[in-house]
């Protein structure tokens, strides 16, 4: 009978050592695949199936570019990272974080890959394990982190990474690039996701309410002490504290957050006991700390501390192929569940060309208010605001900007901080310094 070139040609029969791995993996509760060095997937365990095999497409006998990317070339010449390629090199295991077609639509996969020898030291297979990321999403998600260009992704594997283990974690990026929902999925991915997840907001605090908000204090510490009360550092324990704005953090309290951080110890405000703190440390800020270390304004000690674990999240124009996918995900919490929203062409062009200063939260805050004139649940160019005359600098937390922006600009509070770049949080506490609120 002639060959059919387009039929796959069935599996060749397993090498006994192969074999004996296949019925060892079976017992395995994460997804497994065993590899060919040619990129051909030899067998699959009982989750692999479970998980990945539901597309109803055979996968035994193909190459695994093609199953988990619809790639027609290995990984490393469509321009991504392969794991199998590196462990070559290597010899020895390789991780990696993908974007896989899976039966429920893109998923991010941390894969990792292991060579296995045969007597003679040549490799002779790959064991591939599989496991789906949870802390973000490659489609349009009602809640969470979602992004998949390859600044995002670089970000969400550097989390992967850290969030299991007990290393202090520094998110840095301008405002609006999702530090603080980056603070909750790595609290969320970590051991400790049952226990507290503390927000502290470093810049509104003073030295003395922050040394009392952080410590606690003891009844009579001070004037309107009237109970004694237990810190933040108490709230979290056996969880994680995210110090937010962490650059703002008073010089002369630096030293005593060294001190938490290095002792494990603190004492309540006006209390004598010293007292054992449990926590995971993240902190995040949008100042360049390391200059402000170099003007002395920062405590190299405490940077050295805190910057154990850097995490940089890119602003949203490095990750302008994301806007689709997150414009979906907001037009979807924006519309409740209660009726579909979509976005025509014209307007999802131009909100990939805007320069998104204030990153995520402003594309948040434009596609909300848009959908409120969408009365036919479709978002043109008409509803967006208009676009800034001026591509200028993304403005930063200043006064000036400030100080003339709530008599000028119309429109609600969130509007405003996302035009102005800053969260809403900085501008209500700046507003009320000025009296302005
Ligand atoms: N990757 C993402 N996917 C979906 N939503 C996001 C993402 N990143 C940020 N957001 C949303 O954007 C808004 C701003 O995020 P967040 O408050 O975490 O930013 P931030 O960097 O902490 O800002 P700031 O420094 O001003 O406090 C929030 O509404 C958040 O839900």
């Amino acid at each position: 009978m002639p060959i059919d070139p387009t039929i796959p040609a069935p599996p060749a029969p397993l090498s006994t050592q192969v074999q004996s791995l296949v019925s060892f993996l079976d017992h395995e509760a994460q997804p497994m695949i065993v590899l060919d060095p040619d990129y051909n997937i030899l067998a699959a365990n009982d989750a692999y199936r479970r998980q990945f095999g539901g597309t109803g497409k055979p996968f035994i006998g193909q190459k695994c570019y093609r199953v988990s990317h619809h790639y027609e070339l290995p990984c490393d010449q469509a321009g991504e990272h392969c794991p199998m390629k590196k462990a070559q090199e290597l010899r020895g295991p390789d991780r990696v974080l993908h974007i896989h077609h899976t039966p429920r639509g893109p998923e991010h996969v941390d894969v990792e890959l292991r060579p296995i020898f045969d007597e003679h030291g040549a490799i002779t297979a790959y064991v591939e394990r599989l496991s789906t990321v949870r802390s973000a999403s490659a489609r349009p998600s009602d809640d969470g982190l979602v992004g998949r260009a390859p600044a995002f992704n670089q970000a969400l594997a550097a989390l992967q990474r850290v969030a299991p283990s007990m290393l202090p974690v520094l998110l840095l990026g301008e405002s609006g690039t999702g530090k603080e929902l980056f603070a909750r999925a790595v609290h969320a991915t970590s051991g400790r996701a049952g226990g507290p997840l503390v927000v502290v907001d470093c810049s509104g605090l003073s030295e003395t309410l922050f040394e009392s908000e952080l410590f606690g204090h003891e009844k009579g510490a001070f004037t309107g002490a009237a109970t004694r009360k237990p810190g933040l550092v108490e709230t979290a324990q056996d969880g994680t504290i995210f110090l937010d704005e962490i650059g703002d953090v008073p010089l002369a309290m630096q030293v005593k957050l060294l001190r938490l951080i290095e002792t494990g110890t603190y004492r309540r405000v006006g209390g004598v006991e010293t007292l054992h703190a449990n926590f995971r440390l993240i902190a995040a800020t949008h100042k360049p700390l390391d200059a402000m270390v170099a003007r002395g304004e920062f405590r190299q000690d405490l940077y050295y501390r805190i910057n154990a674990f850097p995490i940089r999240l890119p602003p949203l124009r490095e990750r302008a192929g994301d806007i689709a996918l997150l414009a979906d995900s907001f037009l979807r919490r924006a519309a409740g569940g209660m009726r579909a929203l979509n976005i025509d062409p014209d307007a999802l062009a131009e909100l990939q060309r805007r320069p998104w200063p204030g990153n995520i939260r402003e594309l948040r805050n434009v596609l909300d208010r848009a959908s409120l004139f969408a009365d036919d649940g479709v978002i043109r160019v008409a509803h967006l605001p208009e676009a800034p005359a001026l591509p200028g600098p993304t403005p930063k937390t200043g006064g000036s900007a400030l100080d003339g922006a709530p008599s000028h600009v119309a429109g609600t509070r969130s509007e405003l901080a996302a035009s102005l770049g800053i969260s809403e949080r900085t501008l209500y506490r700046r507003l009320k310094q000025q009296g302005k609120r």
